[in-house]
């Protein structure tokens, strides 16, 4: 086998991975990327040959040493057994619901991630927000792609507001239907590089990647016309070539992604906030009634947006939500709903 490293450089290999091969490995491995994870075995690309190979063999609690889709992996030359998982570059991870918390893999080495909104009532800074901590938190770059920018009036205003949520943000307002109209977006989608697209449902995703890919791979439904919202479009786990030569990670999970454990992607995209929060006078203040809280006192002096505070604690809050095990959530809840049925209870006593 003679495989140039600029055919593998297609497939998104770079130095990157090349450095972490031993004198051994050189000669005697073959790198491959991973395209599906199934249960019992990876589906494995590389640019002589695609075939299906067992699993690696883990530790029985080892999740992050496991391959995802995305990862890349060593083969035996000869027999093609997987040896070993290559560090990554990036890593989407959630923790599974359950008493145990188990981590779970979205996807690994993606270079790009195209946070989607469109520029119409779809259009949400505080979901936008979110989408970014979370490629914060996976070590991805993210650029922030507003579809129907031919349906809208002032794509500006939306594009303005985009890029307020995080210094130096890129953001592109596309026409997701025209070839003409994604080109912008090309230069993250150039050979070997691997974008992946998280955006809630009918901003246009399926219809971008149709076009990124210049063949109809996933289904795009009509938008409905009465709510605004889209239907869903169902996909299957995969990782896709696009006509630029990069490629398009789209996975069920991917595109579930939500805010998770994401502490230091908050601390990143409200570094303001933080900064403004070591003044308060007290170092646990909630920024609520506490005197001497310089969080509030830079929104009375107009130099924070009140909205955006509002979305810090949003975040936070959520977070916390998220962040507690399925026991936990589910604990709070049931005493969340015996408080109401408490006070219910005490208000209906009253009249009785
Ligand atoms: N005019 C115009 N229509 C668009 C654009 N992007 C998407 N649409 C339309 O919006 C509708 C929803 O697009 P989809 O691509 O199915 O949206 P999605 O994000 O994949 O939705 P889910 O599959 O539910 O996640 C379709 O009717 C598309 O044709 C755009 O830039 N301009
Ligand atoms: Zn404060």
């Amino acid at each position: 086998m003679n495989t140039s490293s600029q055919d593998l450089a297609g497939f998104g290999w770079s130095n990157f991975f090349q450095s972490q091969l031993t004198a051994d490995e050189l000669t005697g491995s073959v790198p491959v990327r991973v395209t599906v994870a199934h249960r019992n075995g990876l589906d494995v690309a590389h640019p002589d040959f695609a075939e299906r190979v067992p699993l690696l063999t883990t530790e029985p609690h080892d999740e992050e040493g496991r391959a995802t889709v995305g990862d890349w992996i060593l083969l035996d030359a000869e027999s093609h057994a997987p040896q070993r998982l290559l560090d990554r570059k990036t890593l989407f991870k959630r923790k599974a619901a359950g008493a145990d918390r188990r981590v779970q893999l979205i996807a690994a080495n993606v270079d790009t991630l195209l946070v989607v909104s469109s520029c119409n009532q779809d259009f949400n800074p505080a979901r936008l927000e979110r989408y970014l901590v979370l490629a914060r938190d996976a070590g991805v770059m993210p650029v922030v792609v507003l579809t129907k920018a031919d349906l809208a009036e002032d794509t500006e205003t939306y594009r303005r507001q985009a890029e307020k949520l995080m210094p130096g943000l890129l953001v592109e307002c596309i026409n997701a239907r025209s070839r003409e109209g994604v080109a912008s977006l090309l230069p993250w989608c150039g050979n070997g590089q691997t974008v992946a697209l998280v955006g809630s449902s009918g901003v246009g995703k399926s219809t971008l990647v149709n076009t990124l890919a210049g063949e109809a791979i996933q289904e795009t439904q009509g938008i409905r016309a009465s709510d605004a919202h889209g239907r869903h479009t169902t996909s299957g786990r995969s990782l896709h070539r696009l006509d630029t030569g990069g490629w398009l990670l789209d996975t069920p999970g991917m595109r579930e992604l939500q805010l998770l454990d994401a502490e230091a992607g908050v601390e990143d995209l409200f570094t303001d906030v933080f900064e403004l929060a070591t003044e308060c006078r007290f170092s646990d203040c909630g920024h609520e009634t506490e005197p001497g809280c310089a969080v509030r006192a830079a929104v009375e002096a107009g130099t924070l947006d009140p909205e955006r505070l509002k979305r810090f604690r949003k975040l936070v809050a959520e977070e916390a939500y998220n962040s507690l095990s399925l026991a936990d959530r589910r604990a709070r809840d049931k005493g969340f709903g015996k408080m109401i049925k408490a006070v219910v209870k005490e208000k209906k006593g009253r009249w009785e």
